[in-house]
């Protein structure tokens, strides 16, 4: 399960198109932390639909993506045709606005992550998991997934993860020490890796980008899930030497180094 080394002739176009849609009043970080995941993992391109009060500060902080303010699901219809994998929660809220553009990323048929809101609003039943979903529960969105307490959760996380996998037939990655990956065919992995040090705001919305930026450069989503979820552990690992106090966005170049030791741009 490696990306594939790129040939010399290799162009932004074959490398996939994430679109991030994250981010509602008082949230605009956590779909920057993910749009800057998927852009240092490699992903070709990396677009960030957003509340367009959050477009300066996208723009001073991560020029190379494309940012598209959006009122409504109507304003996502052209990023949407852009795209080749949807990033959608980190910080969506559940407004009338995140309502909205969740209803629209349902109905693509693209591949996608569902992280945080996405899978709040799921849980509350207002939509439908797409097909080719990876969810990405931390255990009290699980819970909410389950309609149980979080401590039913971590009781049996392996039965959890596979339970979600079930229930809304995707790919489901289940957060917290050691990350428990269950596919819709009954597959299972988990991550023995990761440390304390990374309990804090917004480790999750940078592994959703990871996971976006291996689907876009056409790994399969399983692996991409996998492999995402063992960089983004090993990464945590080797900054919590430093202690306590890790930045979510200190991760990128972390994970960048160990993706590039483990899958070599040039093979
Ligand atoms: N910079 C930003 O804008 C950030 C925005 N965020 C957004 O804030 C919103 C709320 O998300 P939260 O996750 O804080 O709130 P939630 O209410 O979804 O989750 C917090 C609760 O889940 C349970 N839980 C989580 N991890 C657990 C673990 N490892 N073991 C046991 N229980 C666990 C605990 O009961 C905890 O109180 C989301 O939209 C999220 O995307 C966060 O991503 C943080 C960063
Ligand atoms: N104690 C821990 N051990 C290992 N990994 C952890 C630990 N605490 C948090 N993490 C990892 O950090 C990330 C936190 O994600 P999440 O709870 O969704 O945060 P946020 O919503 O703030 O981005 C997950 O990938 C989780 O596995």
């Amino acid at each position: 399960m490696r990306l594939a080394p790129r040939a010399m002739a290799t162009h932004k176009g074959q490398l996939g198109h994430v679109l991030v849609i994250a981010g509602d009043l008082n949230m605009g970080g956590a779909g920057l932390l993910s749009a800057q995941a998927a852009l240092r993992c490699g992903a070709g391109m990396v677009s960030l639909a957003t509340r367009e009060q959050h477009l300066s500060a996208a723009l001073s902080r991560l020029p190379e993506v494309m940012t598209c303010p959006v009122r409504s699901s109507a304003e996502l219809l052209v990023p949407l045709a852009r795209a080749s994998v949807l990033v959608v929660g980190p910080g969506l809220g559940q407004s009338s606005w995140s309502k909205a553009l969740l209803s629209a990323a349902a109905q693509s048929a693209l591949p996608q992550i569902w992280d945080a809101d996405a899978l709040n609003l799921l849980a509350s039943g207002f939509c439908h998991a797409p097909q080719q979903a990876i969810l990405t529960p931390h255990p009290g969105e699980a819970a909410r997934l389950l309609n149980c307490s979080s401590a039913e959760v971590q009781a049996d996380r392996n039965s959890a993860a596979r339970m979600i996998a079930e229930r809304y037939n995707a790919i489901t990655v289940l957060k917290g020490q050691h990350t428990v990956i269950a596919s819709t065919r009954g597959e299972l992995s988990c991550v023995e890796r990761g440390h304390p040090a990374m309990a804090g705001a917004g480790f999750g919305d940078v592994l959703s980008g990871v996971i976006g930026a291996l689907l876009a450069q056409h790994l399969p989503a399983y692996s991409a899930a996998c492999l995402a979820v063992w960089l983004h552990a090993c990464a945590g690992e080797q900054l919590a030497l430093q202690g306590r106090g890790i930045a979510a966005s200190d991760l990128c170049q972390a994970i960048r180094l160990l993706l590039e030791e483990h899958s070599p741009c040039l093979g």
